[in-house]
């Protein structure tokens, strides 16, 4: 499978893997059986990284395992029904997790809190239980809270390691990048942005003036630009009406960004992604997560790269940003009290 590289910031060419260092990742997905697990597992099944693809769900994961498993890649797929979880999670290197409930129409992220911060509690207190060692990617929202509440759960349990805990705000890049591209014509993987901050509308700061398409588009195009990346998942929760939100771009989304976790497992130097991670950016302003340019390693986050040069505009963008997601962290760690 093959995902864009530039959009995924590289500083050195990319390496030739021998096929042994290739195919050797153990991958479980939680929350399999859902919107994004069912694509999201697909795209992994098609990873050339991925060994073992472990597919979980409290509803239909057996079944999403049997159809994805005929597929004719190397990997191998096994699904495990809702008392199989601690199966699911056994010697695995990495765990990815949609699990959870997506909004409707009129609803916040922050609305999910009442019913997702209990199902990722529940995951995360078994995941640092039987694979505490392996990478935990989250996807499920509201990710400026819910991250806080796995990490806490995993310090709860001896075993936290800021490195190995990652919200996944790989869609923010993909439509920021995607609506550049739209506007200025140019292709794509030439015009990668960098987005920082949160996964949720104000906290989602794109960093337009770094990138040499966008930093030409200003004035009113410019706001209204921000507010399509901010609120771009709005913008799929209407339309899909009632129907859930984002799935499709975030299985593809997710599925970039763990191919770009896999690379930097296998040693590749150089793979650098936003992601929102333990940070010590603005810890000193009381944000302790943070996302930001995240350089991919053997252990996870290599090296947390600072927000750079900014303008004034994106200034005001990231106080506000600061702002809130003080308090979704903060709420995030009164949960787990
Ligand atoms: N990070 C992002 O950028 C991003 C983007 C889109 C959606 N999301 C979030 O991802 C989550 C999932 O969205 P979706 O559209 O796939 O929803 P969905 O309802 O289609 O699927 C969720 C799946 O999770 C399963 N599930 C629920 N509780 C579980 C548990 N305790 N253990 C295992 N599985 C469990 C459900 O059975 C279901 O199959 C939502 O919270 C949504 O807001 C995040
Ligand atoms: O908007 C949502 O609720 C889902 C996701 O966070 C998104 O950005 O599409």
């Amino acid at each position: 499978m093959m995902f864009a590289r530039s959009s995924v910031r590289t500083l050195t060419q990319a390496r030739q893997f021998s096929s042994s260092s290739a195919r050797q990742t153990k991958v479980t997905v939680l929350g399999a059986g859902g919107g994004i697990g069912q694509p999201l597992s697909l795209l992994l099944k098609l990873d050339p990284h991925v060994k073992q693809l472990n597919l979980y769900d409290i509803r239909g994961a057996p079944g999403v395992a049997a159809d994805v498993g005929h597929i004719d890649t190397g990997s191998e797929v096994q699904g495990f029904a809702a008392d199989k979880l601690d199966d699911a999670l056994e010697g695995v290197d990495v765990v990815i997790c949609p699990a959870g409930v997506p909004r409707k129409p009129g609803m916040s992220r922050d609305d999910l809190f009442a019913t997702n911060a209990s199902v990722l509690r529940d995951l995360a207190t078994a995941v640092a239980r039987v694979s505490p060692k392996a990478i935990f990617l989250i996807i499920t929202n509201p990710v400026n809270s819910v991250v806080p509440i796995a990490s806490r759960v995993f310090e709860k349990a001896g075993v936290y390691d800021p490195k190995r805990i990652f919200g996944v705000s790989a869609l923010d890049v993909v439509r920021a990048t995607r609506f550049v591209a739209a506007l200025t014509g140019k292709d794509p993987k030439d015009t990668p942005i960098t987005v920082v901050g949160g996964h949720s509308g104000e906290t989602i700061v794109p960093l337009f003036s770094q990138s040499p398409a966008a930093k030409t588009i200003t004035g009113e195009a410019y706001k209204n630009l921000v507010h399509r990346v901010q609120f771009g998942g709005d913008e799929v929760v209407q339309a899909k009406a009632g129907a859930g939100s984002a799935t499709l771009s975030m299985a593809y989304a997710g599925a970039k960004f763990a191919n770009a976790l896999f690379r930097g497992l296998a040693g590749e130097k150089g793979v650098i992604i936003p992601s929102y991670v333990k940070s010590p950016l603005y810890a000193s302003q009381g944000v302790e997560f943070f996302a930001s340019p995240i350089e991919l390693g053997p252990n996870g986050v290599e090296k947390i790269h600072p927000v750079g040069q900014i303008t004034e505009q994106e200034q005001e963008l990231l106080k506000v940003a600061l702002e809130g997601l003080k308090k979704n962290i903060q709420k995030g760690y009164a949960f787990v009290q």
